[in-house]
């Protein structure tokens, strides 16, 4: 099934402002391996494992994606399930706070759905022991009464494939990870692949934009689609407030208007390379420390905003802590305290 442009249009104009950067989202996502841009090894394996399993008219083996928010796992999930032409249910970690919701999930399964859990590592631990021998054997053990007379009733599952997806890959306990017959790592993606995504985007949405204005929006996403699809609607909206074409001086208008760093840093980012180089002289600095300075949990620096600040160069992280590089100084035009030694990366 793919997006007709009619379908974007229609459901963009009947959604309430409230819902309509999810509706945005939705109607922009690939729904094909081919459709999907970017990511050619993931892709290159996943068609493998995919074709396979059709091959063997056996539900494909599961699947873990890794990678920072917005690059697409989700996106993913729903391709595998449109592609091996099965049913998807789609679930969440923080959803599944006892065996029993995991439990109930399971059971009602058809069989060769494709069960996508979405920040799995947030899941409950008990829900995740339960897992492992769904996983394995499309078996669960249900433990019925309480104290010395419990026992515990064996209830088969009809064959799944999971699809977990996941910030913290590191967080899994091992037992689960090795459980996934495959592991898509995704990174942030490449400018010109991002040019290709917002080239989609604006095609399915109709609008006129230029070479050098998508070019412009590509280098200031953060690698990330889900962002670039997102500035793209802002220059929209600018393009069409200001009745002008959706060039090169609207994108650089509406990217001002909102605050997008040259570079693609956003508020959080920006607010974690300040502390980092005036409060704490460039560091070293440990990130629990660092994430109460900026009043944001760990988790959420570690795994959102450090890949990508790490990616272009402008943090280090050291087995002392984390620290600023020259590149972070020059970006900030704050004058280096000392010349720093570079080059210890882990
Ligand atoms: N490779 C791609 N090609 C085209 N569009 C993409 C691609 N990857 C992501 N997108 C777009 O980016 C948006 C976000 O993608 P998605 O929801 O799949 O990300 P995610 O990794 O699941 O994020 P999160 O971890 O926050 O749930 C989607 O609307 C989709 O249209």
């Amino acid at each position: 099934m793919s997006v007709e442009f009619d379908d974007v249009a229609e459901t963009l104009s009947a959604t309430a402002s409230g819902d309509a950067e999810l509706a945005f989202e939705g109607a922009l996502r690939p729904s094909t391996l081919s459709e999907f841009v970017g990511q050619q090894k993931v892709r290159g394996q996943l068609e493998l494992l995919l074709r396979a399993a059709a091959l063997q008219e056996r539900t494909p083996d599961h699947i873990l994606l890794a990678g920072p928010p917005g690059l697409g796992k989700t996106t993913l999930a729903m391709i595998v399930a449109q592609e091996s032409e099965r049913p998807l249910r789609m679930s969440s970690g923080p959803a599944i706070q006892h065996a029993g919701d995991l439990a109930a999930l399971l059971s009602s399964l058809v069989p060769g759905e494709v069960l996508f859990i979405d920040e799995i590592h947030r899941m409950a631990r008990s829900a995740e022991e339960m897992l492992y021998l769904a996983m394995e054997d499309f078996r669960i053990d249900i433990m019925v009464g309480k104290g010395a007379g419990a026992t515990s009733v064996p209830l088969e599952l009809a064959p799944f494939t999971l699809v977990g997806a996941t910030t913290r890959a590191g967080l899994l306990p091992n037992p689960l990870r090795d459980r996934f017959g495959f592991t898509a790592h995704l990174e942030f993606y490449a400018d010109n692949e991002l040019e290709q995504v917002l080239a989609r985007a604006a095609g399915l949405l109709d609008l006129d934009i230029d070479r050098a204005a998508l070019a412009e929006i590509a280098g200031r996403c953060r690698g990330t689609p889900r962002i670039a699809n997102r500035l793209l609607r802002r220059v929209r909206d600018y393009a069409l407030v200001h009745n002008s074409r959706a060039d090169l001086t609207a994108v650089s208008a509406a990217l001002e208007l909102y605050d997008v760093d040259p570079l693609g840093l956003d508020r959080l980012d920006r607010a974690v390379m300040e502390i980092l180089l005036k409060r704490f002289g460039g560091g070293p600095v440990g990130l629990n420390t660092l994430a109460v300075s900026v009043g944001e949990e760990a988790e959420t620096i570690e795994s959102v905003v450090e890949p990508f600040l790490v990616r272009i160069g402008l943090i280090m992280r050291t087995p002392r802590g984390r620290m600023a590089t020259n590149e972070a100084y020059a970006h900030f035009g704050i004058q280096h305290p000392h010349a720093p030694q570079q080059g210890n990366d882990l």
